[in-house]
């Protein structure tokens, strides 16, 4: 299904077929700064693909490119091409409500709509769906358990989200983006606030979330890239310097900057 209006976009020859996003010659300005450089990488599909770099190096701003968020700020700007089903999502015709529902982004922190469990769920579902009562329910019954929330919250439903733990609330986050249906889920160090066992809970939840999604998760973290992730793409400066599966980018890096970030000798 292709639900975007989009006018004169064309398929790139060189796309991974089984790529949910292709990135092609990507470049990302905030007013003068390139904080991307020329930026060519595949997700592919039922992949999770963790991006790692040292602070300031572009991990969140290539997230923020892939649901147009900087189109909310004037003065930034992206150039080349991600194609998305077939679309360059870069186009000023692409329905951005309709993009925002088919990726979905979890944040670093926690943020919890300032309303009930309930209707953090269904908040969203709503603007894209009309859903009777019943298939609502069904539907928040089927991502809080998706997110291992169910059996923690099945009796406080109509309470407020803010009452939750702070793991508690970044699972319900990622059951609030899953709602909508997403193809792909972008999550920027999802677990950088979180306690130990919140952190596995999540990473848990990944491996078992990569079956009906694509990811794309910015982390700090080697060990969770190396755990969590089927392909790590290192950035510098801006700059995409390797991928690779994550089993060889950790075990073999062909560059030098690569090897020196991961075994902690800058950044
Ligand atoms: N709103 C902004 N205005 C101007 N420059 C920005 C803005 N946001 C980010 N930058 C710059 O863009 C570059 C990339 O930032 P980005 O946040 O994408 O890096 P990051 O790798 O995600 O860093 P971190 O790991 O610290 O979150 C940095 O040089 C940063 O200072």
């Amino acid at each position: 299904m292709n639900a975007y209006s989009m006018t004169g976009s064309t398929m790139d020859a060189t796309m991974t077929a089984d790529a949910a996003l292709s990135v092609r010659n990507l470049s990302f300005f905030y007013g003068q700064t390139e904080a991307l450089k020329n930026i060519t990488l595949d997700f592919p599909k039922g992949c999770v693909t963790a991006m790692i770099g040292p602070s300031g190096c572009g991990k969140s701003t290539l997230l923020r490119v892939f649901n147009r968020m900087y189109d909310l700020y004037p003065g930034q700007r992206a150039t080349g091409e991600v194609m998305f089903d077939g679309v360059n999502l870069l186009e000023s015709g692409v329905d951005l409500n309709q993009l925002r529902a088919r990726i979905g982004m979890v944040f670093q922190k926690p943020t919890p709509f300032p309303m009930s469990i309930y209707d953090n769920i269904a908040f969203g579902v709503r603007l894209h769906e009309r859903l009777s009562r019943r298939d609502m329910d069904h539907r928040v019954e089927e991502v809080l358990t998706r997110v291992a929330l169910w059996s923690e919250v099945r009796d406080r439903l109509r309470s407020p989200a803010s009452g939750l733990s702070g793991g508690q609330q970044q699972r319900l986050c990622i059951a609030r983006s899953i709602a909508t249906k997403p193809e792909v889920l972008l999550l920027d160090e999802p677990t950088s606030a979180l306690d130990p066992i919140s952190t596995a809970r999540i990473e848990e939840l990944l491996d078992e979330l990569k079956d009906h999604f694509t990811i794309a998760i910015v982390t700090h973290n080697m060990q969770q890239a190396a755990r969590c992730a089927d392909q790590v793409a290192f950035f510098y400066l801006g700059e995409l310097i390797e991928m690779d599966s994550a089993d060889r980018l950790f075990t073999a890096p062909r560059l030098k900057q690569t090897q020196d970030y991961i075994t902690g000798r800058f950044g």
